[in-house]
């Protein structure tokens, strides 16, 4: 799914209206029924009480209007307060004309902001898509005044004051929606951790928007939904063996931090690969081979961490990182790994597959010379404090997001940035949310075992980088959502992950 700017949002109203001959009330009218649909499914009229709409003097506002005459309509009882301005949109002033004498309708003025009891249900149709700068005088003191209230706020599109994709200045009133129900595609502001807040749970309702439009506008923003991944895994041949489908080496685990090596190797057999080695420190030799019988194991001459670098003719993709420590004598194993899986041989013309994460990123981040020798698509999976230590602090996400899409054009690699929204950007400056996971998954080893299922995907021979990238992390989302329904977001580990990747995958699979 596109994430689209709110002028192209705008664009893709008008192509709409264009190609179905219809009008804007009309296409009002649908955003106004999607939304009253939604909320009548949310509350009926007992939970809901009277509902307090505050409308703007644009389009949201419009959208406020028809949506209030809908709800009286539908049994609902519903006030209206609205904010006061030189001019009224057209589509404004039609859906006033409409409203029902019976609806009461006040006018808001500075000394006189409407009433709003604790638990009051108050929709926020104040602006949307459409605001132009930080919200001052009247508007702001609206805000404000709201968001002292103890209400249930539900916003229409986008809460009021707040960019659909740029930051705001800081103290800005913005109104604490609950929720906020949006139609037809999700808006960047929805994704970042810094409007949590604001945005609440987001919902995006279909008003059936050009679907013309949508797929000839470029933008460098993508929601990975179900419908992105369905079909990327292709089915296994009936005649396959092990050999079909890679043999994968990983590089993990110091004293103390075995467990991160056996969660990654245990996510890379049950993400699919053929065959699977896993390079380990000496102490961890007999913990590795008792835990994953399913893999081969290599151990090091040194006992406590990785010091020596195998041979890597046999590998499809190298994984390297998780529990990995950060001794002087891995630094060399890391360096000496990227110079060699960069080199071309004769079996293999292009650079090896690499997946780098945990201590491995954050050798790259104290020894940034490193960064130089990243081979081609190369795949860094940092949480934020990693993807700092590679770059620079950010001033705030959207700062954080210019951050990584220069990375990754940089670098030419992929570059997955984790988080509850986990964001992959691509050599070519692309940016992919995920929309699976939960916070169940905010527990150690949530990270290690999407460096395994990576590890997997990319040593599969018919997966590109990047559909085996999107795919791993739709998928790691998918397997903590999948497992969260049996254990619950406080009672999931990491390895209950692990044992829901099969599902996770052939889910995926069945969805051609
Ligand atoms: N057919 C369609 O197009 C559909 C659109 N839809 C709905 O329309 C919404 C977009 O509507 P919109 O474009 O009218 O913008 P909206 O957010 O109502 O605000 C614009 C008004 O606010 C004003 N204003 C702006 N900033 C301000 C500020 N800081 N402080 C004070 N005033 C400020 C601005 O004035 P100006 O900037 O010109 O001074 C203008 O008067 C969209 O979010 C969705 O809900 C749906 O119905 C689907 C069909
Ligand atoms: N609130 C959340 N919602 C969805 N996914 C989450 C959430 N918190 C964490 N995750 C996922 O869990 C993983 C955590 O990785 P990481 O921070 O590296 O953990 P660790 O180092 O303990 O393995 C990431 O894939 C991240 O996207
Ligand atoms: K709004």
């Amino acid at each position: 799914m596109k994430i689209l700017t709110a002028a192209q949002t705008r664009a893709l109203d008008q192509a709409t209206i264009q190609e179905q001959g219809i009008t804007s009330a009309q296409l009002m009218e649908r955003a106004a029924s999607a939304f009253v649909e939604w909320l009548s499914h949310q509350f009926d009229s007992n939970e809901a009480g009277e509902i307090l709409l505050l409308c703007g003097p644009g389009n949201n506002g419009g959208d406020g209007l028809a949506a209030a005459r809908l709800l009286h309509q539908a049994g609902y009882a519903v006030r209206v307060a609205l904010l006061p301005a030189e001019k009224q949109s057209a589509d404004w002033q039609h859906n006033r004309q409409q409203l029902p004498a019976a609806v009461p309708v006040a006018e808001m003025e500075a000394e006189k902001l409407p009433e709003i009891a604790s638990g009051t249900l108050v929709v926020d149709a104040l602006f949307g898509t459409g605001l132009s700068r930080p919200l001052e005088g009247l508007a702001a003191a609206v805000v404000r005044h709201l968001n002292k209230a103890q209400a249930r706020v539900v916003a229409i599109d986008l809460p009021s004051g707040l960019f659909a994709e740029a930051p705001q200045p800081a103290d800005s009133a913005v109104v604490r929606a609950q929720h906020t129900v949006s139609f037809g595609l999700p808006k960047l502001a929805f994704l970042l951790p810094q409007n949590a807040d604001f945005v609440g749970a987001w919902h995006v309702e279909d008003i059936g928007l050009s679907k013309r439009f949508i797929n000839e506008t470029a933008t460098p923003w993508h929601y990975t939904d179900a419908a992105a991944v369905a079909g990327a895994l292709p089915p296994r041949p009936k005649f396959s063996h092990k050999g079909t489908f890679g043999h994968a080496l990983l590089l993990a685990g110091s004293r103390g931090k075995m467990g991160a090596a056996v969660l990654a190797a245990g996510a890379c057999l049950r993400g699919g690969v053929g065959l699977l080695t896993a390079h380990v420190p000496g102490c961890g030799y007999d913990i590795f081979q008792i835990s994953q019988p399913e893999a081969m194991c290599l151990p090091d001459p040194q006992v406590a961490y990785l010091s020596k670098l195998p041979k890597l003719d046999a590998y499809q993709a190298v994984g390297i990182g998780p529990g990995l420590g950060q001794a002087e004598a891995t630094y060399t194993v890391l360096r000496k790994l990227l110079k060699n899986a960069a080199k071309s041989t004769e079996k293999r013309p292009t650079p090896l597959p690499l997946v780098i994460d945990a201590d491995a990123l954050n050798l790259l981040g104290s020894h940034r010379a490193l960064l130089k020798l990243l081979p081609e698509n190369t795949i860094l999976t940092p949480h934020p404090k990693e993807f700092e230590r590679l770059t620079e602090p950010a001033r705030d996400d959207y700062h954080r997001l210019e951050l990584l899409r220069d990375f990754a054009t940089a670098h030419r690699c992929l570059v997955v940035l984790k988080g509850a929204y986990t964001c992959l950007a691509t050599p070519t400056g692309e940016l992919h949310f995920n929309s699976t996971g939960n916070a169940g998954m905010a527990t150690g080893g949530s990270g290690d075992v999407l460096t395994g299922v990576l590890l997997a995907l990319r040593a599969h021979a018919q997966l590109p980088a990047f559909e085996a990238v999107r795919l791993s992390v739709y998928a790691h989302g998918r397997a903590g959502d999948l497992a969260a329904v049996h254990t619950g977001q406080a009672g999931l580990v990491a390895g209950d992950i692990v044992r829901h990747i099969g599902p996770a995958l052939a889910e995926v699979q069945a969805q051609i």
